[in-house]
């Protein structure tokens, strides 16, 4: 019902928490920890850890595992919490603060996305995508996989595919295999425009129709502008596809209508 599929191995979950930047004052917000595969490892590791976890079940769960003073647990819906407020009580004490999540798949694009809404905050994160998503979004333009969801994510990091882990890596067995992604928020592009969320949008609404040319999106997606113009000042083949275009022609295209 939550996306529950449960990390059993130990070599694993450390390799996976050896990615996370500690520099001995980190806190670290971990979505969905079920029952602490990974938070048991953290707590021990990190300065401070702070779980979000929807599921009632796991309360005791986790209560019991982990007694220390560092670990604490909000029992909330991840998508339902004001993050920015959230940590706001802790920016002071800590600098260095990172997300870890073996992503509930049913909600991974919105997860990615409140990541990516508080990614100043952030120097970091790790997550467990299903591996087809992990792929998409690390691909660069001219990859088979490269969509929107690359580009919003170059946008906001660099992302880097870590590892692939097998679907027997838990329980239950999911249906696919899933990867390791690891993204690095200080590398971003989002002080080159003005409004971070509208030029995501932006580049979503080109990609409406992949199958047709940069030209068609432009004309169908971008009200009041001569697309052939903006193209050419843009300098912009017109019988591209969306996916054939960088984030920098993104970029300069967004620039030129605002
Ligand atoms: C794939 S399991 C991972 C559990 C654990 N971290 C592990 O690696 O074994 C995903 C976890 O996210 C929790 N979860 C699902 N939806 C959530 C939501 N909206 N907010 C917070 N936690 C959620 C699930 O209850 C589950 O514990």
């Amino acid at each position: 019902m939550f996306g529950q599929n449960f990390i059993t191995d130990k070599n694993l979950i450390l390799k996976i928490i050896s990615l996370l930047k500690n520099d001995g004052n980190t806190l670290v917000i971990e979505i969905g920890p079920g029952q602490g595969a990974l938070t048991t490892t953290l707590a021990k590791q990190f300065a401070k850890v702070v779980a979000i976890e929807i599921d009632r079940d796991m309360e005791e769960i986790l209560k019991s595992k982990i007694k220390s003073d560092n670990f604490e647990l909000i029992m909330d819906d991840v998508l339902e919490i004001d993050f920015a407020e959230m940590l706001q009580k802790y920016i002071a004490d800590y600098k260095n603060i990172v997300l870890i999540s073996n992503t509930p798949y049913y909600i991974t694009s919105e997860i990615l996305f409140r990541a990516f809404e508080i990614s100043p905050i952030l120097s970091q994160g790790v997550f467990m995508f299903q591996k087809e998503v992990a792929e998409r979004i690390c691909a660069k333009v001219g990859d088979k996989k490269y969509n929107n969801l690359s580009i919003a994510t170059e946008f906001y990091a660099k992302a880097k595919y870590e590892f692939t882990v097998k679907r027997n890596m838990f329980n239950p067995v999911p249906k696919v295999d899933s990867a390791i992604v690891s993204l690095d928020f200080n590398e971003n592009k989002i002080g080159d425009v003005k409004n971070a969320l509208e030029f995501v949008n932006f580049v979503r609404k080109l990609f409406n129709n992949r199958r047709k040319t940069i030209l068609n999106n432009v004309k169908s997606s971008i009200q009041g502008v001569d697309a052939t113009k903006l193209l050419e000042q843009c300098e912009i083949n017109p019988q591209l596809r969306p996916e054939n275009l960088s984030i920098d022609d993104y970029m300069r295209l967004y620039k030129r209508i605002k």
